[in-house]
């Protein structure tokens, strides 16, 4: 059927057209159907929406997803007709009844994601039925194998490529900001793409965009990585294994990241840049992804066998992440932190510890040294690695002469003060994360939360616990009355729990 666009200038993140109802009806789709949608010999498969009131007949709404992808203005013609439903959706099925996947329909599901043929509902049944199923070794190897094909990849003629990635799942985790800049200052090549944030309050793409643009393509990434030694970009906006990026957005609302995804997600990444050394960081403990070391040590053994049949050496580094990392949670705050430590060269020893350990353990795997930490902490004391921060930061569009104090951070703030005296005995990551995202971020650079103290250091009644920053004061509001009702930051003393009224006090 032959409709005339009318564009709808907004963006989605998604191909989605709405139609009127009478020619949905005759199209022969309902509202979630797919249609495809052609003009001059190119075509999407989009949702529909039914919109009546809005689209007049012989009209269809084209959000600007689709209209940019088949360059559709207002009142061109476009022909529209019924899709079935790709076989992915038979498969995902396959697997909420718990049964294992060949590698061609992991192919074809991986396919039919990067090609925007699976709507948002699919796509969440998949994440699902891997969430609730789970796969196998070869499952997760297929997986990650067609996440790596379906886009594009990177290879440097010289030099040894290295890379590193964590996991996620503890707040404040801005140590690549760090790790990136100390590991390329030894002359290493680290291409590092990154991801927003998934249960967290900033992911490293969010924070490193504070700082500098992470929209870059492979060829920036390649071109930056040859010129100064690394970049830190998000992988959402590169061709650089697509589907993780849309599986993601998924995940994000859900507070989710099944075991196969996890995998398949990171090493997808790391296979697609041709990283031969590859650390990751493994955070665990009440609150993190993983509750303790033993489930750590299993994963990491996982970390290792896939690194294996992909042909990358693995290391894991088991960490602490029962309490956030350093004493920021939020992109701006992080940013500050992290480069405010390259500075000062000192500070949370949580985040210097980390940072300097993992770029020890790369320089180790990669045959520089049997020394790595000693070796990072040369780099770091010695200026290197904020030296090398502030080359990539200009390289990938930044300032590069930035300070920390220059960052901005958000306006309207709110400081919980402890009403007792005692040892801090618990920092509750997720209070920490809801408290953030409450507040706005990651989307509200400014918005976050500092942790005045930490576990096992002494507070007195009327000395501040936490700050809360946030760019909109509704916002903040909804953060502070959150925090009040669920205090993240535990003093000895505190009665922790009133029964029947459970309510903390
Ligand atoms: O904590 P959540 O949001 O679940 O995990 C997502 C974060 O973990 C990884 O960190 P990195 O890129 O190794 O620094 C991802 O890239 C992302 O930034
Ligand atoms: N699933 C993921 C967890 C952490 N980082 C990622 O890039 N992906």
């Amino acid at each position: 059927m032959k409709l005339t666009a009318t564009i709808l200038p907004i963006k989605v993140g998604r191909y989605s057209v709405a139609l009127n109802k009478e020619d949905a009806a005759e199209i022969g789709v309902v509202e979630g159907d797919r249609v495809r949608i052609a003009r001059r010999g190119r075509s999407v498969s989009a949702s529909v929406q039914i919109a009546t009131g809005l689209i007049a007949r012989g009209k269809i709404g084209v959000y600007q997803d689709v209209a940019e992808e088949l360059e559709i203005g207002e009142g061109g013609e476009v022909e529209v007709y019924p899709v079935s439903r790709p076989v992915s959706v038979e498969l995902i099925r396959k697997k909420l009844e718990g049964k294992k996947f060949t590698r061609d329909e992991l192919r074809e599901i991986i396919e039919d994601i990067v090609e925007n043929n699976l709507t948002e509902v699919e796509l969440t049944a998949f994440v699902l039925a891997n969430y609730l199923v789970g796969m196998d070794f070869d499952e997760i190897e297929w997986m990650t194998r067609a996440m790596i094909d379906t886009g594009e990849t990177i290879e440097f003629d010289k030099g040894i490529v290295v890379d590193k990635h964590s996991i996620g799942g503890v707040p404040g985790n801005k140590v690549s900001l760090i790790i990136v800049p100390t590991v390329a200052s030894a002359g290493l090549l680290i291409p590092k793409t990154a991801s927003r944030a998934i249960t967290s309050a900033s992911g490293t793409a969010d924070t490193m965009e504070v700082l500098a643009n992470v929209n870059l393509s492979v060829s920036e990434i390649k071109e930056i990585t040859e010129e100064v030694g690394g970049v830190i970009a998000w992988g959402g906006a590169t061709n650089i294994a697509p589907a993780d990026d849309r599986i993601i957005r998924v995940e994000y609302p859900l507070s989710i990241d099944p075991r196969p995804q996890l995998l398949a997600s990171v090493m997808a990444k790391k296979g697609a840049i041709g990283a031969r050394h590859v650390a990751i960081d493994i955070p665990v403990g009440n609150g993190a992804k993983l509750p303790n070391v033993a489930e750590g040590r299993k994963l990491a053994g996982e970390f290792v066998e896939l690194g294996r049949r992909l042909n990358l050496n693995v290391s894991c580094a088991i960490t602490n992440g029962s309490q956030p990392i350093g004493r920021t949670v939020g992109p701006a705050l992080e940013a500050r932190e992290a480069l405010k430590l390259m500075e000062d060269r000192q500070g949370s020893s949580s985040l210097l510890e980390k940072s300097l350990g993992i770029a020890g353990m790369i320089f180790e795997m990669a045959g520089l040294t049997s020394s790595g930490y000693e070796m990072a902490k040369e780099l770091f004391m010695n200026g290197k690695s904020l030296e090398k921060f502030r080359q990539i930061v200009e390289a990938q569009g930044g300032d590069g002469n930035v300070k920390s104090d220059d960052i901005r951070l958000g306006e309207e703030r709110y400081v919980i003060e402890s009403k007792f005296e005692g040892a801090v005995v618990d920092v509750i990551n997720s209070r920490i994360v809801k408290i953030a995202r409450l507040a706005g971020a990651p989307k509200d650079k400014g918005a976050g939360v500092y942790i005045h103290k930490k576990r096992g250091e002494v507070v007195k009644p009327g000395e501040p616990l936490i700050t809360i920053y946030a760019e909109k004061g509704w916002k903040l509001n909804n953060a502070v009355e959150f925090a009040v009702e669920n205090p993240p930051v535990i003093v000895s003393g505190m009665i922790l729990e009133r029964y029947p009224s459970f309510k903390y006090v």
